[in-house]
């Protein structure tokens, strides 16, 4: 009897794998970080080898912890960080360069040279995205263009593109021994070369970039059995059946599946989104039009998503760079310790600023320093970064809408942070509701890979397991929370414009 299903969640500071049981709850997992390697300003790669080392490492972890084998073991899901770019020889299995992350912005000159030419909302209508170095695309070009041979082995069909979950599932199901070579529509919908209607890659958007199709993955749906791990892994002959990126997996895992229902997951970044259904509607305040999911044959669900870069990365920014707190949780009781920002604000336009400002120009600043502000205001104004991030999106998202949103349904690292959790149901108005199980990541992949072994039997089934954790209502006066918001816009208008030629 196959009594649970295991995710694995290769996501951006870490891989974890959890073995869920059919309630949706959490039984046991293994989690490990990896190194974020910085080799200069704007760059920022990960070492698939040791990405690839870290899931095998989490999965004998969480099987151990839960004492199983692969025979209790229903399906495999997987979920990932999405855009991040790994390119390897499919004989060897060697990648050719290190991961270049979704936050790496060196291919920005070549968006402004294509930007150029007809406006970073050139190619809206087909991929649903606007021109920025945070998708795939750019990425493949780059090391195609900068790692000697690599063009001409990638044309001969020598190399493989993917995005982590491609990678995952390459080695799991062999590597260089018949390794499967795909992805899923979400993950494909972040690389800037699908079409949204097709579902499939597009000619034009391959020979804009110059990406051979050689080296690409057959996209397939999110709820599938691909084939099964093989090899000598922990996991052989378990079936891979679910595959979704990290955030659309979070939306399965909220349940979120009716038109209107939405979700924000707060880790390294934050993203909002909300299912459209088999509509792809086209925003017009800065959201992108995305994949929600693909069941097997069902049609495709769309949702728009506003992506926000640095959230709890500025929290670890904090403790990393300046060593005001020792771990991302103290920075709860040192804002804690004062009562409001005394008057700072902290933009972390690190990478320029995403959604829905797509301004890459941008870049940090606090302002409103004065002799009063301690390191107490600033940890505070960068938990209120995240609040104001989000109702920046929220607010484009109501303008798209046409309605207000009513109540946000949360999940992610962050939202362990309860002065955080209060802090944005205070900025936004509305109430914040976590699930019982915050790890919705996770069990998205599980939901996706279970329904398609028939270990869950319908969406019906899997909205039953929803339970609500903890609730924070608004509890700031409105007038007060337009204001802090007001000052927050001020602060925003301060960053743009700062890279020029003299700054890079
Ligand atoms: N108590 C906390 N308060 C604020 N931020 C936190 C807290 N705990 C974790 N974080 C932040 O959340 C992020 C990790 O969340 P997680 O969901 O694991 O991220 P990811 O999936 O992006 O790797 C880190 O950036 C960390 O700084
Ligand atoms: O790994 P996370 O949770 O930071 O998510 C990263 C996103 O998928 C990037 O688009």
């Amino acid at each position: 009897m196959t009594r649970y299903v295991i995710a694995i969640d290769q996501g951006t500071t870490s891989t974890r794998a959890i073995v869920f049981d059919h309630a949706g709850e959490i039984v046991s997992r293994g989690q490990l970080e990896h190194r974020q390697i910085l080799p200069q300003a704007g760059w920022i790669e990960h070492d698939p080898e040791e990405i690839w080392r870290n899931t095998r490492r989490c999965i004998a972890e969480a099987l151990a912890q839960a004492d199983i084998t692969r025979l209790d073991l229903a399906a495999v899901g997987i979920t990932n960080q999405r855009e991040t770019t790994m390119v390897w020889d499919r004989a060897t299995g060697e990648p050719v360069a290190n991961a270049i992350v979704w936050q790496d912005t060196r291919t920005q000159p070549m968006v402004d040279a294509l930007a150029a030419d007809g406006g970073v909302d050139r190619f809206r209508e087909i991929t649903g995205l606007p021109l920025a170095t945070y998708f795939s695309a750019t990425k493949i070009a780059w090391i195609l263009d900068n790692v000697p041979g690599v063009r001409e082995r990638a044309e001969a069909g020598e190399l493989a593109f993917g995005t982590p979950d491609t990678w995952v599932v390459w080695r799991l199901t062999g590597g260089p021994d018949g390794g499967l070579h795909v992805t899923d529509v979400t993950n494909a919908s972040r690389t800037m070369l699908m079409d949204l209607d097709t579902l499939d890659w597009s000619e034009e958007m391959l020979e804009v970039f110059g990406i051979p199709r050689a080296m690409l993955p057959e996209i397939r749906s999110s709820s599938e059995v691909y084939g099964v791990v093989g090899g000598q892994s922990l996991l052989r002959d378990v079936p891979i059946a679910g595959i979704l990126g990290d955030q659309h997996a979070a939306m399965f895992g909220q349940v979120a599946f009716e038109p209107g229902e939405s979700k924000g997951t707060y880790g390294t970044g934050t993203f909002l989104l909300v299912h459209t259904g088999e509509t792809r509607v086209r925003s017009e305040h800065g959201l992108i039009t995305t994949l929600a999911y693909r069941i097997g044959d069902a049609p495709a669900q769309y949702a728009l998503e506003g992506s926000i870069a640095v959230t709890g990365a500025l929290v670890q920014w904090l403790r990393d760079n300046l060593g005001s707190i020792r771990s991302a949780e103290e920075i709860e009781e040192l804002a804690a310790s004062v009562p409001d920002n005394g008057g700072a604000y902290f933009v972390p336009a690190f990478s320029g600023l995403f959604a829905p400002y797509w301004r890459p120009d941008a870049r940090g600043a606090v302002v409103g320093l004065t002799q009063y502000v301690t390191k107490a205001h600033l940890a505070r104004a960068v938990l209120e970064a995240t609040a104001f991030q989000t109702k920046d999106v929220v607010v484009a998202g109501e303008a798209d809408a046409g309605v207000p949103m009513r109540a946000l349904n949360v999940d992610g690292g962050m939202t362990s942070n309860a002065l955080l959790m209060q802090l944005l149901a205070d900025v936004l108005q509305v109430d914040v509701v976590r699930p019982v199980v915050a790890e919705t990541t996770a069990l998205g992949a599980a939901y996706a890979a279970g329904l398609a072994v028939g270990y869950w039997d319908s969406l019906d089934d899997l909205r039953d397991n929803w339970r609500e954790g903890r609730r924070w209502s608004p509890a700031m006066d409105p007038a007060e929370a337009a204001r802090l918001h007001r000052n927050w816009l001020k602060a925003v208008a301060r960053t743009l414009d700062w890279v020029d030629d003299d700054v890079r």
